[in-house]
C-alpha cells in the first residue's frame, strides 16, 4: 500500500537557511512533500507579520455592510473583491464563509487583444479603511519572498536546480482573508477541494482549528494550529508540474460551533500562458531527474486535474474555470458563454 500519514509534519524553515543543519532538514522537507503534500513551516520570521494582521481581519470584516459590498467580488472580471458568506460553492456544495480576495499588485491592465483568460490578472479592490491597502500589500510582498525561497528549497530538496520552478511562476499570486463565522454542528467551512490556483498555499490560521486533510486511506487528519506558523501544501500547479509525483492533497475546514474562525491562505500564481503541451514536456522532463521509485513514478502519471484537462488551451483558462464555477455569481456576469460551457462540462 502507498505509504501514508496520520499527522502533519514540521519543518524548521530557520533549520533549512542554517548550513549546519540544512541537510536534516531538506529530508525533512522531502518527506512531506512525498508523502503528505502538507507541512507546518515553522521559525519563518513572518510571525510579527503575521500575529499583526490577524489582529486586523476582525477590523475589516465588521466594517458596515455597505462599505464591504462596495469592494463586492461581483465587480471585477479578475474575481478579487469581496465575497459575503453563502456566495461560494465547493465540491457542488455552499461554503459557510466570508472573505476578501487580493492580488500581487501592479497587474497591466487587461485588454481586447489579451487572451480572454489573461483577464484573471487585474486590479485590487480594497476595503475603504484606513491602512487596509497598506496591510494587504506589505503582507502580499513579505510571504511572496517567503514563497520564492521555499520554492528553491523544495527543488533543492528534490535534487533539483533550485531555479528549476522559477519559469513556471505567474506574474499574480492570490491573497485572501477568511472569516468563518459559528455555525450548526458539521457545517462545511470549505468543502473538500485541492488548491488548483498555482504551486503552493501558505496559510496561517488562527488558533480555532477546523482544517483537515485526506489521507491515502481516505481517513480526514486534523491539522491543528500551531502558533506562529504557516500550513504549506501543494497545489494542483506543483503535481501537474512534477508529473504527480508529488500529489495535491485534498483538504476542508469543518466551520467552527462555537467562535469565529479567521485565516489567511497565501496561493503562490502560475503562468496563466502555460499550455498543456509545455506542461507535459517540462514534467516528464523534471520527474525523469527527481530520484523517487519508480513505483511512485508510475502510480503518478494519471493523476486527474483541471489542469491536465485537454478541454482546456493552458493554464489560464482552467484557472478561469475553476473560478468561474466557485463563483458562479461572478462568472455569470463576466463570462456568460463560457459559464454555460463550463457548468455543463465534466473532468475527464
Ligand atoms: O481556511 C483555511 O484554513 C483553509 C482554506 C482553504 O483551504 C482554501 O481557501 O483553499
Ligand atoms: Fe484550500
Amino acid at each position: 500500500m502507498a505509504a501514508t500519514f496520520s499527522s502533519v509534519p514540521q519543518v524548521d524553515y530557520a533549520r533549512l537557511k542554517d548550513n549546519a543543519t540544512r541537510e536534516e532538514e531538506l529530508v525533512k522537507l522531502r518527506d512531506a512533500i512525498f508523502v503528505v503534500g502538507f507541512l507546518y513551516l515553522t521559525n519563518t520570521g513572518l510571525e510579527d507579520l503575521i500575529r499583526h494582521t490577524h489582529g486586523k481581519l476582525r477590523e475589516l470584516f465588521d466594517l458596515p455592510t455597505e462599505t464591504k459590498e462596495e469592494c463586492n467580488m461581483i465587480h471585477s472580471p479578475s474575481f478579487l473583491g469581496y465575497t459575503r458568506l453563502g456566495a461560494e460553492t465547493t465540491a457542488a456544495q455552499t461554503d459557510f464563509r466570508e472573505q476578501f480576495d487580493f492580488g500581487t499588485p501592479g497587474m497591466r491592465q487587461w485588454t481586447e487583444q489579451d487572451p480572454f483568460w489573461q483577464r484573471l490578472e487585474g486590479n485590487n479592490q480594497y476595503p475603504k479603511h484606513p491602512g487596509a491597502q497598506e496591510l494587504v500589500d506589505d503582507y502580499i510582498s513579505r510571504i511572496d519572498n517567503l514563497a520564492q525561497n521555499f520554492v528553491h528549497l523544495v527543488a533543492e530538496s528534490l535534487s533539483l536546480p533550485k531555479d528549476t520552478f522559477d519559469d513556471f511562476k505567474g506574474k499574480m499570486s492570490r491573497l485572501k482573508f477568511v472569516k468563518y463565522p459559528p455555525s450548526a454542528p458539521d457545517s462545511q467551512g470549505v468543502g473538500p477541494h485541492k488548491d488548483s490556483a498555482g504551486l503552493f498555499t501558505f496559510l496561517s490560521q488562527d488558533n480555532t482549528g477546523g482544517l483537515q486533510v485526506l489521507n491515502k486511506n481516505g481517513e480526514w487528519i486534523d491539522v491543528p494550529p500551531v502558533e506562529g506558523s504557516l500550513v504549506v501544501n501543494i497545489q494542483q500547479g506543483f503535481e501537474a508540474i512534477t508529473g504527480g509525483v508529488c500529489a495535491a492533497t485534498t483538504h476542508r475546514v469543518i466551520a467552527p460551533i462555537s467562535r469565529t474562525r479567521y485565516s489567511i491562505p497565501y496561493f503562490l500564481g502560475v503562468r496563466l500562458d502555460l499550455t498543456l503541451q509545455q506542461l507535459q514536456e517540462s514534467a516528464a522532463h523534471i520527474v525523469k531527474r527527481i530520484p523517487a521509485s519508480d513505483d511512485r513514478k508510475k502510480r503518478a502519471v494519471d493523476v486527474p486535474s483541471e489542469f491536465l484537462s485537454p478541454l482546456y488551451a493552458c493554464f489560464g483558462e482552467a484557472h478561469l474555470r475553476n473560478r468561474i464555477l466557485s463563483h458562479p455569481d461572478v462568472g455569470r456576469r463576466w463570462y456568460p458563454d463560457l459559464y454555460k460551457k463550463y457548468s455543463q462540462q465534466t473532468l475527464s
